[in-house]
């Protein structure tokens, strides 16, 4: 777990301030499959690394996250320090629903796509407040500037970046009017709020486009630790429904007691990968107390794990399955089930192995009252550096 409490502090410290970090984003213009958010840098997703650099230049008596409600569960587990908030639609919703956790008289709202704030920057920001209802960086202008047809004066054109910092109540208000802005500072002064300007950095540029990632310095590439999980389950068997292993029907008539087809192989596989992602079990993703996946695909199941893996910045590696059955025998169909399973998660199928064993007669396998299976699957980070 990452305890960003006992970073060490550089900057000033403002009990009175909140840090909301947004990072609920859909990441369409950065257009790969891992989300810019959870690129890795070293060892850390870019949101979290955005957060700690902030941490580490100043005090704040609250850290809040939002995250897409699909990541939220997996974000979580990086810290038990930072609240979490499913983000919304647009940037602002995302914004309302965190400013709903913020109880301090300043709050520091910053997208986590501009990750390197440096410590001047943010003095810039934080030594205003007394003087506005929002703070905002700004970059000048350099290029001549065409708007509709028309060279204007580039001198009264600011480029806005973020951190901005805001008085909570204004903020708060600012964003009930209904209109949707692209930033804080629009909603404030749209409001009749009073907005000071301090000069940004271009090093604070936001990660927008999979380009922008290599003109940002501050951006290590990710560590090329790899990264091994283990799974394992057992269905009893039930008569009168079709077998599914490994994707593959291996019996017509003798299937699985469960809540989905029962292929306790991917059940195990899944568990294997997702403990290689640090991103818990199964269960957590899709509960068997939930109707959507009664008598689910579970071929289904593992391709929607193996687009979260990828959203959450990790490359499957290689996996290893052992199927424990005393029946049926399963010799004819490893090499199916290997090329099923491989197809699925978009590996060579010299990636995926299938082994299958008896237990010699012991045990529930051994009396034929159900087949276990445990897996192997080993990860690594997606390298963005690279493509
Ligand atoms: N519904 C949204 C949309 C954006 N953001 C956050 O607001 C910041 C600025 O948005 P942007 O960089 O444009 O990110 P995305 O919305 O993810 O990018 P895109 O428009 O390309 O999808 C980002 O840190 C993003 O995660 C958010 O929290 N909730
Ligand atoms: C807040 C912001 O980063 C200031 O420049 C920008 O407006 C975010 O806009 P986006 O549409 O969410 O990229």
């Amino acid at each position: 777990m990452y305890n960003i409490v006992t970073l060490q502090k550089k900057g000033q410290s403002l009990p009175d301030l909140t840090l909301v970090m947004l990072g609920a984003g859909s990441s369409t213009r950065f257009n790969q499959r891992v989300k810019k958010q959870w690129l890795r840098i070293d060892e850390t997703p870019l949101w979290l690394f955005a957060t700690q650099n902030l941490q580490q230049l100043s005090s704040f008596q609250h850290i809040i996250v939002t995250t897409s409600p699909d990541e939220h569960f997996y974000a979580q587990k990086f810290s038990d320090t930072i609240t979490f908030v499913k983000g919304g639609e647009t940037r602002q919703e995302s914004l309302a629903n965190a400013l709903l956790h913020v109880k301090t008289t300043y709050v520091l709202v910053s997208d986590i796509a501009r990750a390197c704030i440096d410590q001047a920057m943010l003095e810039r920001i934080l030594d205003e407040r007394a003087h506005a209802d929002c703070v905002v960086p700004y970059l000048n202008v350099v290029d001549t500037v065409i708007y509709e047809e028309q060279t204007i004066n580039r001198d009264q054109v600011k480029l806005i970046q973020t951190p901005q910092l805001s008085r909570t109540d204004m903020l708060k208000k600012a964003l009930q009017t209904g209109t949707i802005y692209t930033d804080d500072s629009s909603a404030i002064k749209a409001m009749g709020g009073k907005v000071v300007y301090v000069l940004g950095n271009p090093e604070a540029k936001k990660l927008t486009c999979k380009e922008d990632s290599a003109t940002i310095s501050c951006l290590k590439a990710p560590s090329s630790n790899i990264f091994v999980g283990y799974g394992f389950d057992v269905h009893a068997y039930e008569e009168g429904k079709v077998m599914m292993l490994g994707g593959v029907e291996v019996h017509p008539t003798t299937g699985f007691k469960a809540h989905s087809d029962g292929d306790v192989a991917i059940h195990a596989l899944i568990d294997a990968l997702l403990g290689a992602a640090g991103a818990g079990d199964i269960g957590e993703l899709f509960p068997d107390c939930d109707a959507r996946y009664k008598n689910v695909d579970s071929k289904l199941l593992l391709k929607e794990v193996c687009t979260f893996l990828a959203k959450v910045g990790f490359e499957i590696v290689h996996c290893d399955v052992c199927v424990m059955a005393e029946f049926p025998r399963l010799s004819a169909f490893k090499d199916k089930m290997r090329f099923c399973l491989a197809d699925i998660m978009e590996l060579s199928p010299i990636h995926v192995n299938v082994k299958a064993t008896t237990t010699e007669k012991l045990g529930f396998v051994g009396r034929e009252e159900g087949v276990a299976v445990s897996a192997t699957a080993t990860l690594k980070y997606y390298d963005w550096t690279k493509v």
